[in-house]
């Protein structure tokens, strides 16, 4: 297996959801199903926070939720925990600033896809240098959904990151809306990663489809 293209992987991270256990009172795999009937185009397995699983109940779930993925072709990326990806063949992993070291990730996974957080041209630049696929970038807007987040830094860091010449595929996070997604790709993000408006969404089809519809304009403007 050969590392993701580039135009590939941008394609990929138009509606990228992340989601554990711990971010809906429903079954995590039903509103997975959901989302991906909706238009999902890559799913990131993050069991994290209060109440999270931990060891085989862990890998247990993202064992269910690879299934459904792998059934709708999409790609599974598993956050922090390198060894979960590992020992369940997943699709890539996503590290940020303190978490393994992301040189040391890209050894362990050989051509899996590698994400990594950045805030900031420099660690952009470190992670490209890494060998990160693409790069998280956020929180655009305030969020509700990560506890230890930094302040948001609003669409103009897309922007900056640009006009500095990074040109790895870009996603953007945090406090994403369909309301706000268009801003984002406008600013330089290749797609919009989001937990809470797909999994705190009453229809998770109708929000992922809605996402990937505003992507798609934005996109084609
Ligand atoms: C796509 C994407 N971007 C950024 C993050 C945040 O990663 P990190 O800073 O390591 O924080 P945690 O998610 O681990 O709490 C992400 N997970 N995905
Ligand atoms: C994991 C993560 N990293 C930066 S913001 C964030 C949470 C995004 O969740 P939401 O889409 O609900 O704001
Ligand atoms: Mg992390």
């Amino acid at each position: 297996m050969a590392r993701i293209a580039r135009e590939e992987m941008k394609k990929r991270l138009a509606v990228y959801f992340i989601m554990g256990s711990q971010n809906s009172e429903r079954p995590a795999v039903d509103v997975l199903k959901e989302a991906l009937d909706g238009g999902v185009t890559l799913f990131q397995f993050r069991e994290k926070g209060a109440g999270a699983l931990q060891g085989a109940e862990k890998e247990a779930l993202a064992r269910q939720l690879q299934r459904l993925c792998r059934a709708h072709g999409v790609p599974l990326i598993v956050n922090d925990d390198v060894e979960l990806a590992i020992a369940i063949d997943a699709d890539g992993v996503h590290v940020g600033q303190d978490d393994e070291d992301a040189r040391r990730v890209r050894e362990k996974i050989g051509d899996k896809i590698l994400g990594v957080s950045a805030h900031n041209v420099e660690e952009a630049r470190a992670a490209i240098e890494a060998g990160a696929d693409y790069i998280g970038v956020g929180p655009i807007y305030p969020t509700r959904s990560k506890e230890d987040a930094n302040e948001a830094q609003g669409p103009q860091i897309l922007r900056s990151l640009r006009e500095q010449g990074i040109a790895i595929p870009i996603v953007a996070i945090g406090g994403i809306t369909v309301d706000n997604a268009q801003a984002v790709i406008e600013a330089g993000a290749d797609g919009v990663s989001v937990i809470s408006a797909i999994a705190s969404a009453s229809e998770p089809k109708a929000a992922a489809a809605a996402l990937a519809a505003a992507v798609q304009a934005a996109r084609s403007r």
